[in-house]
């Protein structure tokens, strides 16, 4: 079966402005974005736009390369602001930013997409601010096909802090048996066709075939690869879809959920700022 990610999207997005409303005023967005990537920026305007359509107000934050001291400037200032909840920084972040420094300046209770290196340590220790969106999206989209996540064997391709490495963390939370493979893996199909569970998050187009995977399986794909204009997964579509029990497409899978992601991460930042006066 085909899952549609943007029916269930839509069901969080209804829920989060049906909270909203119940507030007397909006929660803001601030969203930083530095470097020239073309498809960066339409990502970000559509946050915004997902963002005004559920009662967020949403900024976005332009920054050239030559910006870092004027970056982390408006950071420290968006840290302290109090009307700004939630603070998502786009990446990747130019090369010669210094990343390090961002994951350790920006307010862990703003840091809807939990890249700082506090939210991350807390995010290992079980007692997460917040789950970081995409990996947010991929648990939500298989407890909304009723996953029985016990002893099944979870792989995950990609281990990077923003998105393998959480969907492991969170895999294993639910007592699944998780291998992560890498660009380093050794005979990548021997893990795959063991998989109950499959989730690409290498941002390799047809990195997974029909052959190196299991019937039955539910494959995950996180990966976005633009080719000739169009998206694509990570996965060869049209060779793995009748095999899964599940699959998500690329569009219309995890990326429309990772939207909702959010702007739920941010309704809870939100709700951390009121909390705290
Ligand atoms: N749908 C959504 O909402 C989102 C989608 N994405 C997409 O997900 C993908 C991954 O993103 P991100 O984690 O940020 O990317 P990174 O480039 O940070 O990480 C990619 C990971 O994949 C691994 N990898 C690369 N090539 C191979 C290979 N041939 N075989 C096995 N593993 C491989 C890398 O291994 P190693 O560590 O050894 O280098 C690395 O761990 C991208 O396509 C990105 O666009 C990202 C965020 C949100
Ligand atoms: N801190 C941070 N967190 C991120 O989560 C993050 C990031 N930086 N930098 C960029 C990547 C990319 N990303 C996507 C989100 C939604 C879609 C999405 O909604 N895609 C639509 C298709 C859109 C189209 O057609 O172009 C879909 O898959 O159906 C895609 C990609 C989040 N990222």
């Amino acid at each position: 079966m085909i899952i549609d990610g943007k029916e269930i999207s839509k069901k969080i997005r209804e829920e989060v402005k049906r909270e909203i409303r119940e507030f007397g005023y909006k929660p803001r967005l601030a969203i930083l974005m530095a470097g020239n990537d073309e498809s960066s920026k339409v990502y970000a305007n559509s946050k915004v736009k997902a963002c005004e359509n559920v009662g967020i107000e949403a900024e976005i934050y332009y920054f050239s390369e030559s910006e870092e001291s004027k970056f982390f400037d408006t950071l420290k200032f968006l840290n302290e602001d109090k009307n700004t909840h939630g603070i998502m920084i786009e990446m990747p972040l130019p090369k010669n930013f210094n990343a390090e420094l961002v994951y350790d300046t920006l307010n862990p209770y703003k840091d809807v997409d939990c890249i700082s290196n506090y939210n991350m340590g807390r995010l290992f220790a079980g007692k997460p601010l917040f789950v970081p969106c995409t990996p947010k999206a991929i648990l939500h989209i298989l407890e909304s096909i009723d996953t029985q996540f016990e002893g099944k064997h979870a792989v995950v391709i990609g281990r990077s802090n923003i998105l393998g490495k959480p969907v492991a963390k969170l895999l294993l939370d639910k007592n699944c048996t998780v291998t992560v493979c890498h660009s380093k893996t050794k005979d990548l199909a021997y893990y795959t066709k063991q998989a109950d569970i499959l989730v690409l998050a290498a941002g390799k187009m047809n990195l997974v075939k029909g052959d190196m995977i299991k019937e039955g399986t539910i494959l995950i794909d996180a990966g976005i690869n633009v080719y000739d204009g169009n998206i694509y997964g990570d996965a060869d579509f049209e060779s793995v879809k009748d095999l899964c029990s599940y699959v998500t497409p690329v569009p219309g899978g995890v990326g429309p959920v990772t939207t909702a992601m959010i702007l739920k991460n941010t309704l809870e930042a939100f709700k951390y700022a009121i909390k705290s006066t």
